[in-house]
């Protein structure tokens, strides 16, 4: 493909994505490798070509744009290079004219930059949001150690005790390390949320929305494979997803329990008041994850964020109903705005006068409310709220 036609490409991809985002569609990953599936001329250098170009008018464009090419035509404004490449010419974008609809920039559409804002996250903090996420690996301590194991590239240490970082892209998933369960992919952040909860061998922890279990494998490490460890979700695909995971990471001890929305106390009711920790990983807007999926950006509704706090309120009453005296509670979500975070955790100890906020010594994140927050610009790792809630 020449330079044009790959512009034309990808705004051709960018169309596909947009019609995606607004009906509530595939994901861009998906739309983009479905695009190519149908197109078998292009190589692997117009894919890569195709594919950044796309993603980054994704990144580029704060709102949802009108279409692909005014999506391209705002990236083409700041680089005179791609401007260049509207020439008219076979296959490629036909040139610009005076007056081009282009798309606007931005970090996310208006509401949802004035609730970041609200939320303290603005100018470097809200531009880290559509960075792009380096590659971070868990070294599985129930059969390896970060301080002793062989990979093929040397990894950054992070903050979490078994984390390594490398670069984005790196091919990990061909590894003998990670083929034998001696590694698993997990954001630095989202490891830091397993270290808070603190699981020891031998307790009874319940990982509530464990979805294909990522945050589950890393308990049953934390566990040393001793205990109870039960994992839960409403979704039946992801949850079975967590079995041939936790057989390749030798974690044969965790139970599973599908869960049916708004009766999930039914399901757990033999684990009422017994469980030493909840973690609660809620289902949520995703605004910390924005570096790997930048249009969900263009998905999401206030309507959708009223309706994810909601449920994440349910989930924590349910959830202290199954924490034993003493025990405590992990609320987690993997967004910066406070009504997925500091606002919860307030809410919820106001319904629950006895319970008491748990400190952390992470090594990362800052004090918000009565929990933490995980931020892409401080901290490098994926956003995320954790909070620590100690049953009385
Ligand atoms: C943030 S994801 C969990 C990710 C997972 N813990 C991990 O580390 O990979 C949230 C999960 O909550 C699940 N969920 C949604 N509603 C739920 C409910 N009422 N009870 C339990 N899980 C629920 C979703 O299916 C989804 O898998």
């Amino acid at each position: 493909m020449t330079p044009a036609a790959r512009v034309q490409a990808a705004i051709e991809v960018l169309d596909a994505v947009i019609a995606a985002a607004r009906g509530q569609g595939a994901s861009a990953d998906r739309v983009i490798a479905d695009w190519f599936r149908t197109r078998r001329f292009a190589g692997s250098g117009d894919r890569r070509a195709v594919r950044d170009l796309a993603y980054a008018a994704i990144r580029a464009c704060g709102p949802v744009p009108a279409s692909g090419r005014a999506a391209m035509v705002h990236l083409a404004a700041h680089d005179p290079a791609l401007a260049a490449l509207f020439d008219g010419s076979r296959h490629g974008p036909a040139p610009l004219v005076a007056d081009e609809p282009e798309a606007e920039g931005g970090i996310a559409p208006a509401w949802l930059e004035a609730r970041l804002a609200a939320s303290g996250i603005a100018d470097d903090s809200a531009r880290a949001l559509l960075g792009r996420a380096p590659l971070d690996l868990r070294v599985n301590a129930l059969k390896a150690d970060r301080a002793s194991i062989d990979l093929p590239l040397e990894g950054e240490p992070l903050a979490a005790p078994q984390g390594l970082r490398f670069p984005h892209g790196t091919p990990v998933e061909q590894w003998v390390a990670f083929k034998d369960g001696r590694i698993e992919v997990q954001d630095g952040g989202s490891q830091l949320a397993c270290l808070a909860v603190g699981a020891h061998p031998g307790e009874t922890v319940i990982d509530l929305c464990a979805g294909a279990g990522g945050k589950t494998l890393a308990l049953a490490a934390a566990m040393a494979g001793k205990g109870r460890l039960i994992a839960c979700d409403t979704d039946r695909a992801r949850l079975s997803r967590l079995a041939p995971r936790a057989e390749r990471a030798g974690a044969t001890f965790i139970e599973t329990r599908l869960l049916d929305p708004g009766r999930e106390a039914e399901a757990l009711a033999d684990l009422a008041g017994t469980a030493d920790a909840v973690l609660i990983d809620a289902p949520c807007s995703g605004t910390g994850t924005w570096r790997r999926n930048p249009e969900a950006r263009w998905r999401l509704t206030e309507a959708e964020l009223a309706r994810v706090t909601a449920i994440q309120a349910r989930l924590l009453d349910v959830a202290a109903g199954l924490v034993r005296p003493g025990g405590r509670l992990v609320f987690v979500t993997c967004s910066l705005l406070d009504a997925e975070g500091a606002d919860q955790a307030a809410a919820f100890l106001a319904r629950h006068p006895d319970w008491t906020a748990q400190e952390f010594a992470l090594g990362a994140g800052s004090v918000r409310g009565a929990g933490i927050r995980l931020d892409p610009a401080q901290d490098s790792t994926d956003g995320f709220f954790i909070a620590g809630l100690v049953s009385p």
